[in-house]
């Protein structure tokens, strides 16, 4: 006699996007995209200029409204249930727009406050981030002041301080030097590895071919292939398949004979 497969619930998606679409007057920057984060994956969004990636992350979060479609963060509503969704998310923008005139330390504190944590909870976690994050203790240099790098990291900073179970980062190893990517892995790693999920956008192949245990291809606004990074790499290399996926064009040599 055969045993039934005994089979659970299938676990939440992190992230899971349905029919989701945005136009900016006759542009249509997404058009249409489903997508399933699985819990505990780390997820990376690739795809070429102006594919749509930010305009998906930014509606993924709460942060830009989708002319259409569905979003549900570990089950929840991002649009009709935004604060217990949101409560979930860690974000990372694309540019992320920082109350600079603060310090790193202030900073925390005030996003700290505006997720209704426990100060004393705030300060102890916002010390051992900038520490951490190398971002120096000394709560005088202001954020306005701070690099590109800097920025990023504390950026990155802001999206862990609540202890979220989705992060979403939009580009989060543009401008940070090599030492500075090694330890945001690092810390992505540990989180992905105690149980959360990250889904980011880049254009470094190779990042996200050490990083991640899933990938999606966007191009012009949709969805071209996603899976796990085996499956859609299949026997080539990253690059080749989004190369191939995307459509590169090449300098024939030619153009540009003025230079
Ligand atoms: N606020 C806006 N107004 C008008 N068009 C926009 C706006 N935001 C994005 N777009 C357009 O939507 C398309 C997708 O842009 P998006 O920034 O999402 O791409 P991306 O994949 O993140 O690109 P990149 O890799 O260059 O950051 C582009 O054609 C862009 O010009």
């Amino acid at each position: 006699m055969t045993v039934p497969e005994q089979r659970g619930p299938e676990p939440v998606p992190a992230m899971a996007l349905r029919g989701l679409v945005k136009r900016f007057e006759a542009k249509t920057a997404v058009a249409g995209v489903d997508l399933d984060v699985p819990a505990g994956s780390f997820f990376g969004l690739l795809g070429p200029n102006g594919a749509g990636k930010t305009t998906t992350l930014s509606m993924a979060v709460g942060l830009l409204r989708p002319d259409g479609g569905d979003i549900r963060v570990l089950g929840h509503d991002v649009w009709r249930d935004p604060v217990r969704a949101k409560s979930l998310i860690g974000v990372l923008p694309d540019g992320a727009r920082l109350f600079d005139r603060l310090s790193g330390g202030e900073l925390l504190a005030y996003h700290g406050l505006l997720r209704g944590m426990d100060p004393r909870v705030v300060d102890q976690r916002a010390a051992e981030l900038l520490d951490v994050l190398a971002l120096g203790t000394d709560n005088r240099t202001l954020v306005v002041d701070y690099s590109a790098g800097m920025k990023k990291k504390i950026g990155l900073a802001c999206a862990l301080l609540h202890g979220p179970r989705l992060l979403v980062l939009d580009e989060p190893f543009e401008a940070v030097d090599p030492v500075s990517a090694s330890l945001i892995r690092d810390i992505l790693q540990r989180y992905v590895s105690g149980g959360g999920t990250v889904i980011f956008s880049s254009h470094v192949m190779e990042v996200v071919e050490r990083l991640c245990s899933h990938v999606a291809i966007m191009a012009e606004g949709a969805i071209r292939r996603s899976g796990t990074l085996a499956e859609v790499r299949g026997e080539d290399s990253l690059e080749h398949v989004f190369v191939s996926v995307v459509g590169g064009r090449t300098a024939t040599g030619s153009e540009l004979a003025w230079l």
